[in-house]
């Protein structure tokens, strides 16, 4: 169980997926909660039981379905309804029977919000917030409550919104999470409403959004004017701008702050854990993320990977490893020639300054044809071996290559494609089909090479990313053609650039199969 002291309240299952675009099975919560318990959080908010039958379902098959190491769940939900007693309101009977250990209230603390949303009196409301906490708490429940709108009605009625958190915590309520339900707030004025807030005596939390692009921070801030107690959600997912992304959160308290919130080789898991989550919930993840993004390691400009040559440290915040991240060279046009050596090394080669230079000099000069070899590394490990061996060195050579597209009687449209290639002394002459000419292109090389390297039938083309780049100099727009490709084990992308769409194709389907290839163990003869 996680320590009491302070708490990682997890939202990502309730508040997360109010987030656009996001909908989640009750297998898919599951999956996510047992993510988040592998990351070692306290609490992990489940759903508004009664609300929605998924939700309810959810805390159903909890009970038997979930086996949590760290955290304890908690079922959401409202005060209840003005005019009925706690015990008959059916919203707070779905709290009760989810048989979560925690329930977290929401109550609202802005007076406007009592008068106008819930058409009520301050005084009911208050009554409110009383009898389902001291209902809750005599069933058995622990209790935290989400006061909305907090900072918005401190703004309005200081006195009556930190009576809200007293009536709460004298109820029984263990938590007071202060919510920037609107996230509107910025880090200074926010720390000053919290340090308010705490000295009513309630134990704080914090529960931001990110609507100014400062919920991290003003998560941070909170927590050093007092708050003990964060909520956040995985990836930062949640309505409109999203919630603090909780795996910045513990990421800046457990290693800028000291803090000691998960086991260190959870923290060293983070970025396995984030993608996961990004798997089941089905969102493109966030490359640029601060600690688990792909990018948020990766260095481009030559001038850092000089200095980083020297020590990493020099141009990173942390160790990547700290939270199972890893440093990334980036070879494009601002590679200087550290980049170049450094990318060299991250691929298994020892390159001489007279290779480093010429790499540099070729990568630049065809940047600024059109080629991009940041987003396709195996084309650069080709131009690597290219220039170690000083010659061009491939498993197969093209005499010639033609594709057909056909709209045939039935109006169905066929590429056919034929490729005259020379492998280990043979003229191989192939044909494919295909649903589109890069398509038929791809059958018809790996039907002619397939003999002599078997091992292609595992390879896969799984994306095509096509643009179209402005000519310079008076010359005429270029097309660019990115393919990523798979075998059983890992992915790799290759580029081609020419004027014909087709031909900057096959320039990258080539390269794909040919290190494809060398993947697999072949050398070329
Ligand atoms: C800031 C947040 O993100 S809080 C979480 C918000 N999440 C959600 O709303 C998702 C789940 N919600 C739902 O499924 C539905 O809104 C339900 C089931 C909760 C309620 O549905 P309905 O009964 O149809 O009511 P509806 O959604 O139209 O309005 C909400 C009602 O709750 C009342 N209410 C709002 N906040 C509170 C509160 N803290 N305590 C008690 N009642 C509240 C409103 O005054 C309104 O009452 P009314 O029915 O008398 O007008
Ligand atoms: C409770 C909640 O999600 C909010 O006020 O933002």
């Amino acid at each position: 169980m996680a320590d009491d002291r302070f708490h990682v309240y997890d939202t990502t299952l309730r508040d997360g997926a109010q987030q656009e675009g996001l909908n989640l099975t009750v297998a898919d919560k599951l999956a996510v909660a047992r993510h988040l318990d592998g990351l070692g959080v306290g609490f992990i908010e489940g759903g508004w039981p009664g609300a929605n039958p998924k939700d309810t379902e959810f805390f159903r098959r909890a009970r038997t379905e979930l086996d949590l190491k760290h955290a304890q769940l908690a079922a959401f939900g409202a005060t209840r309804r003005a005019g009925v007693k706690a015990a008959d309101d059916p919203l707070v009977a779905a709290l009760r029977e989810s048989g979560a250990p925690v329930v977290t209230l929401v109550a609202k603390s802005h007076d406007r919000h009592v008068e106008l949303a819930l058409r009520t009196t301050l005084e009911e409301n208050l009554a409110m917030i009383r009898d389902t906490v001291s209902h809750l708490r005599a069933e058995g429940q622990r209790v935290f409550l989400d006061a909305e709108h907090f900072f918005d009605g401190y703004k309005s009625n200081p006195a009556y919104a930190l009576e809200v958190l007293r009536t709460a915590a004298e109820a029984g309520a263990d938590v007071v999470a202060l919510c920037d339900t609107n996230g509107g707030m910025l880090p200074d004025e926010l720390a000053d409403v919290v340090h308010a807030a705490a000295l009513t005596g309630a134990r704080v939390g914090i529960h931001c959004h990110d609507d100014t692009g400062c919920a991290v921070a003003n998560t941070l801030a909170a927590v050093k004017a007092g708050a003990t107690h964060v909520q956040g959600c995985a990836n930062g997912y949640g309505e409109r701008s999203g919630n603090a992304n909780l795996f910045t959160v513990v990421a800046n308290l457990q290693l800028k702050r000291g803090f000691d919130l998960v086991p260190p080789q959870a923290l060293a898991d983070m970025t396995r854990i984030a993608h996961a989550i990004t798997e089941v919930t089905n969102v493109t993840p966030n490359s640029h993320a601060p600690y688990v993004g792909a990018s948020a390691f990766a260095h481009k400009a030559g001038l850092h990977a000089s200095a980083i040559k020297v020590d990493p440290n020099l141009y990173q915040h942390i160790d990547p490893a700290q939270v199972g991240n890893d440093m990334r060279m980036l070879v494009s046009d601002m590679a200087g020639r550290a980049s170049v050596e450094l990318k060299g090394r991250e691929l298994g080669y020892e390159l001489t300054p007279e290779h480093t230079k010429t790499l540099v000099e070729r990568v630049k000069d065809l940047e600024s044809q059109g080629f991009t070899f940041e987003a396709a590394d195996a084309s650069f490990e080709l131009l690597l071996r290219d220039t170690v061996h000083g010659e061009r060195r491939r498993h197969f050579e093209v005499e010639s290559w033609r594709v057909i597209v056909e709209r045939t009687k039935g109006g169905e449209l066929v590429s056919e494609a034929t490729v005259k290639l020379h492998a280990k002394g043979e003229r191989i002459v192939a044909t494919g089909e295909g649903n589109g000419p890069v398509n038929a292109l791809d059958k018809a090389v790996r039907l002619g090479l397939e003999k002599l390297y078997p091992e292609l039938a595992r390879l896969e083309l799984i994306d095509y990313k096509v643009r179209i780049l402005e000519g310079t100099h008076g010359t005429g727009a270029v097309i660019r053609v990115l393919i990523t490709s798979s075998d059983d084990t890992a992915e790799w992308a290759t580029v081609g650039v020419a004027e014909n769409i087709i031909d900057a194709s096959w320039q990258a389907l080539e390269q794909a199969v040919t290190y494809g290839l060398l993947r697999a163990g072949r050398e070329p003869d």
